[in-house]
């Protein structure tokens, strides 16, 4: 039910606090973001953002690291006027996470900053860059120390949340006893991204896409995350988490329910986390089965994943995954769902892959099947691969492309970055990006019981497949995804394609 608190926009009298600001996220994703939200006016009347870190730095120093990701040119005068009233109403307070009198200081800032709004409301926007091991005593200290019933308070929290269902439902509860569900927004930034959101819109609000949108029509579905960098300067984060919990638990497995939950009630956050939750509770555990685990080594003067010295020598943490999933609902009975996610890898790509059955063989023999193709980054664009006749007086068909890409239908439009679109979410009070407490432990059961082995928990720990750093990933790649009906569209039969007879 919308409570108050829900409802409510903060318009104006808001300080947004940032933990962790001395951090990676802070400078490369939260600043930009906010700095992209007042550029273009989003940002609350008077809004005013106070850094917090355990660092000690001068606050030349924290705007430098504040303004250090937001691309400059001298030659734009608006943008270096709006770079320094950015400045202008940015501050850093220093301070450890478990020291009360240092969340009494900041504290002490916040009400020195909310005295200038008078006797109006004032609300709070704290933002959790930090590493998942102090949410729980920041959450604490906040609470204790800077918490105000004078205005509302939200609370945004990264991921990862938990390391397993057990540790997620500890941190679940922790959280709670601090902050209410309604004041708590955990944030996984690929519901801010763009294609992400349009999935919703483009299945439901197509009766040509959601027609055959299930197991009678689509033979498999791939949802792939590439890097072309490794782990360079973040292996020991990396080694802890891996990248089923750094990436498949969260971006992917969010991707993924979005893409098979059914259609929701209304677009509010509540009916849709409702479908989402549903369909995440009808896929089993990962099975070890379904399983591909690579780890990236040297190759083309790149180290590999052994050599970076914050990681342990012999370490079978998996720098790459191919996960299969099976959704149990009457629309997706059978239909293998393939997460493959990995570092170092040829290139940058994000997509959802949804490739249909053969057409009944009969007049046409070995033609490519058709796919839509969801590309989520770079350059986001949704496209459709079917055959057509090829002009002309040719009586053969032509595997083609119907391309949506946005670069080139919404030329002038400005996609925003997805941290801008969430944290605008958050002020707004909306949640339908955000993730629910209910949608986390039902992900979590699915991948628990392949961490677990993984870890070594529940016998020997598999060793991942090695692949070389710049490759498309482990060599057995290729046939883990032919094993579960992915025919790749090659020349041996694509092309030509065979006589269309009767044309
Ligand atoms: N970096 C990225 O691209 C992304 C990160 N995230 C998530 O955001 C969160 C923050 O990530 P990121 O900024 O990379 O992390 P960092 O390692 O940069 O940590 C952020 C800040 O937290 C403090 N900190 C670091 N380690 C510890 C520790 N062991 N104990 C207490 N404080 C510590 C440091 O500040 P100080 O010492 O000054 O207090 C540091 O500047 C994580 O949960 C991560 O998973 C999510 C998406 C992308
Ligand atoms: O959460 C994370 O996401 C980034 C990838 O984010 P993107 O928006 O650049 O696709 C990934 O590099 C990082 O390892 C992970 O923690």
């Amino acid at each position: 039910m919308a409570s108050k608190t829900s409802a409510t926009e903060f318009r104006e009298n808001t300080v947004i606090v940032v933990l962790g600001a001395s951090g990676d996220l802070a400078k490369k994703k939260t600043f930009p973001a906010l700095f992209g939200l007042y550029r273009q006016g989003f940002l609350p009347n008077g809004v005013h953002i106070v850094g917090y870190a355990r660092t000690k730095m001068d606050e030349t120093e924290f705007h430098k690291r504040v303004v250090s990701h937001i691309s400059n040119s001298a030659d734009d005068q608006d943008l270096t006027s709006k770079v320094e009233e950015f400045k202008a109403l940015s501050t850093y307070v220093a301070g450890d996470y478990e020291d009360d009198k240092a969340f009494q200081l900041l504290n002490t800032r916040l009400e020195e900053i909310e005295s200038k709004y008078g006797s109006k409301e004032r609300n709070r926007l704290f933002y959790m860059a930090l590493p998942p091991s102090v949410f729980l005593p920041v959450a604490k200290g906040l609470k204790k120390n800077c918490y105000t019933t004078e205005g509302v308070v939200r609370v945004i929290v990264e991921k990862p949340f938990g390391k397993d269902t057990d540790s997620c439902r500890e941190l679940v509860k922790g959280l709670k006893e601090q902050f209410s569900e309604e004041e708590t927004f955990r944030i996984d930034h690929y519901l801010g991204k763009e294609m992400v959101k349009n999935m919703l819109v483009s299945r439901f609000a197509n009766v040509a896409l959601s027609t055959g949108f299930d197991k009678n029509s689509i033979s498999n579905v791939q949802i792939t995350f590439k890097e072309p960098f490794g782990t360079e300067g973040r292996g020991g984060y990396f080694d802890e988490f891996g990248i089923i919990r750094d990436v498949c638990q969260n971006h992917l497995i969010q991707v993924l329910s979005i893409l098979t939950m059914e259609r929701p009630v209304s677009f509010s956050a509540e009916d849709i986390r409702d479908e989402k939750v549903k369909v995440l509770r009808s896929i089993p555990p990962v099975e070890r089965a379904d399983t591909l685990l690579g780890q990236y080594v040297s190759a083309n003067g790149k180290p590999g994943y052994l050599e970076d010295d914050t990681v342990p020598k012999n370490s079978k943490c998996p720098t790459f995954a191919a996960l299969t999933l099976w959704v149990n609902t009457p629309r997706w009975e059978g239909v293998p769902f393939i997460l493959k996610a990995g570092k170092a890898l040829n290139e940058a790509k994000v997509e959802v892959r949804i490739q249909y059955k053969d057409v009944t063989q009969g007049i046409f023999k070995d033609i490519a099947r058709n796919e839509l193709v969801m590309r989520i980054q770079p350059s986001e664009a949704i496209y459709l691969k079917f055959n057509a006749k090829t002009p002309g007086l040719y009586s053969r068909a032509i595997p083609v492309e119907m391309d949506l890409t946005y670069k080139r239908r919404f030329a002038d439009s400005k996609i925003p970055e997805a941290y801008e679109a969430l944290i605008l979410d958050a002020l707004h009070g909306d949640k339908s990006n955000f993730v629910r407490d209910d949608e986390l432990e039902a992900a979590w059961k699915i991948f628990t019981p392949i961490l677990h082995w993984i870890e070594g928990k529940s016998g020997q720990a598999p060793r991942p497949v090695p692949y070389p750093y710049g490759s498309r990933g482990p060599k057995e790649l290729e046939a883990f995804i032919t094993k579960y009906g992915y025919k790749r569209a090659n020349a041996e039969y694509s092309w030509p394609v065979t006589n269309v007879a009767n044309l």
